[in-house]
């Protein structure tokens, strides 16, 4: 028998993230398909069937066509998700059942808050966002849209994230604090104070070290 239409979704992207996507819509209850520009050479990841490339995947009706941009760059996922945004797709949010929301926080379309992951009181999380493994994202946080928090960190309370910013994997940022936008956080990092629009900056303290091309 044909899957219901409604719980179809179409994962852009065949990759490790695309893969942990998978498993989550699955877990949820949803049959799979992956749409990568790396078709017709790549027609398979894992178990999972790719159907097309990207453009292959425009020239669908909008109709009931729910779709998850599971591309971790988070540039390349904004200008995927704004195309889906304007044929009209569904980006459902995807929401591990382990996860802990708070029912005084927002979650945006089309944002992933995968295993374990913790979103307090009045967090405010935009659209198109990754919020990864084990991650916490504390009371009155703002985060942007199309913001990737990596697995393990954690924002204290009232953290502003701009837009398209990038916190690595394990790193912690103290209440208060303003990252602008396009911003990468290197891995392990203690962000103590407010870090500008477009740089790369690591370390604990973390300090501001080159421009984020
Ligand atoms: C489920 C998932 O997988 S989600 C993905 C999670 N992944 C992440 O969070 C990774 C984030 N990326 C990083 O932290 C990267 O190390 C970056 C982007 C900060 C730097 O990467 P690159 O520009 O390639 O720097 P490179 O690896 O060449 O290192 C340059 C120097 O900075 C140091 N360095 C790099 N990253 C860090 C860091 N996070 N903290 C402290 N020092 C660092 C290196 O040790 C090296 O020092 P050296 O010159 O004394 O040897």
């Amino acid at each position: 028998m044909d899957p219901d239409i409604n719980r179809v979704l179409y994962i852009i992207g065949a990759s490790g993230h695309g893969k942990v996507i998978a498993d989550l819509a699955e877990l949820l209850g949803y049959t799979v398909y992956f749409y990568d520009d790396a078709y017709p050479e790549k027609q398979q990841i894992e178990h999972w069937t790719v159907l097309g490339t990207f453009d292959d995947l425009l020239q669908l009706e909008p109709d009931k066509i729910n779709v998850a941009v599971a591309i971790g760059n988070n540039v390349i996922r904004q200008e995927k998700i704004l195309l889906c945004e304007k044929h009209h797709y569904q980006l459902p949010r995807l929401i591990h059942p382990s996860a802990i929301i708070s029912k005084y926080a927002q979650v945006g379309t089309g944002t992933v808050v995968l295993a374990g992951a913790v979103i307090n009181a009045f967090a405010r999380i935009g659209r198109g966002c990754i919020i990864n493994t084990a991650s916490v994202v504390e009371h009155d946080c703002i985060i942007n849209d199309f913001v990737h928090i990596s697995p393990n960190s954690a924002l204290a309370g009232s953290v502003f994230i701009g837009e398209c910013s990038w916190i690595g994997i394990g790193s912690q940022i103290n209440q208060l604090v303003n990252v602008d936008e396009h911003v990468l956080i290197g891995a392990g990092s203690t962000v103590v104070k407010n870090i500008p629009a477009n740089v790369v900056a690591f370390g604990s303290p973390a300090k501001v070290i080159s421009h984020n091309r």
